[in-house]
């Protein structure tokens, strides 16, 4: 009789990753060719050499000017399915993906052909991956809060297949508050909600965005250890915490994994989970950043199983979906034991 070795990494959701931010140097050329745009960039490891950012800002340079090669449907296509098989290879079951609409709006892109190319590899995941997937449109906090109404409204006009809403982009001086209509009326259409929140920000925005927006899950939330009422709350009603630690050391908001708050958030009892964010621009897929934090924090196996529990409890999936991925969890977390 053979037994398989238990897989060295858990099943997991990711739950915070940027469809745009997946984009590889490799198939940005190739969309590039296809389109007849042109890279400020001679090659694939010249634009690789380039993702060396200062901070969130420098970073969000770079992703929005890329974004120029994606011009079709069927390159929104491309683009989904190529994180999609490289998540399946990293352990994902199930994907919560976000797309900037107003980013390619601004270009001229179609809203319909942005949706309508990731939603077509969406719709069939699971078959062709063996991923589950819901998608999040993310609106832009530096954009005027009447804008993302706009697009918000054409969305829901069309029926997009949108399981809820993200706020994202720059943090410092784009508090959550701007952005209460814009939750309201998200909220009033059934949509589910989450924001980025206390990435580069204070813990103030965290508070913001589950009081003022009522988001059900934020995105990063690292700041929340500098308060300590505020993370007594947060564990208290198991708020979910998309963080992404790989991304936090890249931009420069933490200096190092090491001095990384991820292991006061889980002393604290918060429900977390960790994700990619824009994996090639960060260097890191989630198996990647799961290495990484084991290795730069010495997580034991209990810790990195409740870390992909987390992924799952932290989701938009119906309760019995939740259930039945947790019960894999646990079935690798015996595995190893
Ligand atoms: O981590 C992020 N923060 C803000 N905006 C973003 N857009 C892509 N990734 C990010
Ligand atoms: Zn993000």
């Amino acid at each position: 009789m053979t037994t398989s070795a238990p897989s060295s990494r858990p099943p997991r959701a990711e739950l915070h990753v940027h469809v745009e931010g997946t984009l590889e140097p490799g198939l940005a050329f190739e969309l590039a060719a296809r389109n007849g745009v042109a890279l400020p960039y001679p090659d694939p490891a010249s634009l690789r050499a380039a993702y060396d950012f200062a901070d969130l800002g420098s970073f969000l340079e770079l992703y929005t000017a890329n974004m120029a090669v994606l011009r079709t449907a069927a390159d929104f296509a491309d683009l989904t399915r190529a994180y999609l098989t490289r998540a399946a290879r990293a352990g994902v079951r199930h994907a919560e993906i976000s797309f900037d609409p107003q980013a390619h709006l601004a270009r001229g892109v179609p809203l319909e052909d942005v949706v309508g190319g990731i939603a077509s590899v969406l719709a069939t995941s699971a078959a062709d991956h063996g991923v589950s997937t819901l998608l999040i449109a993310s609106f832009h906090r530096d954009k005027p809060v009447v804008d993302a109404l706009d697009v918000l409204d054409r969305l829901l006009a069309t029926r997009a297949p949108i399981v809820g809403i993200g706020l994202d982009n720059a943090e410092i001086g784009y508090p959550p508050g701007l952005f209460t209509d814009l939750y309201a009326r998200a909220r009033e259409a059934g949509l589910r909600r989450t924001a980025h929140a206390g990435e580069e920000g204070p813990a103030a925005n965290v508070r913001d965005a589950l009081d003022l927006l009522h988001a059900e899950r934020i995105d990063h939330g690292i700041a929340v250890v500098q308060d300590p009422d505020l993370l007594t709350r947060v564990a208290a009603e198991q708020v979910p915490f998309t963080v992404c630690p790989v991304s936090n050391v890249r931009l420069r908001a933490v200096p190092s994994l090491t001095e990384h708050p991820l292991p006061a958030m889980i002393e604290a009892g918060l429900l977390v989970s960790i994700n990619s964010d824009d994996p090639p621009y960060f260097g890191a897929y989630v198996d990647d950043v799961d290495d990484a934090v084991t290795a730069a924090l010495g997580l034991t196996r209990d810790q990195r199983a409740a870390l992909a529990a987390a992924s799952f409890q932290g989701s938009f999936l119906p309760r019995d979906r939740v259930v039945a991925h947790l019960a894999d969890v646990e079935a690798w977390r015996v595995a190893g034991a």
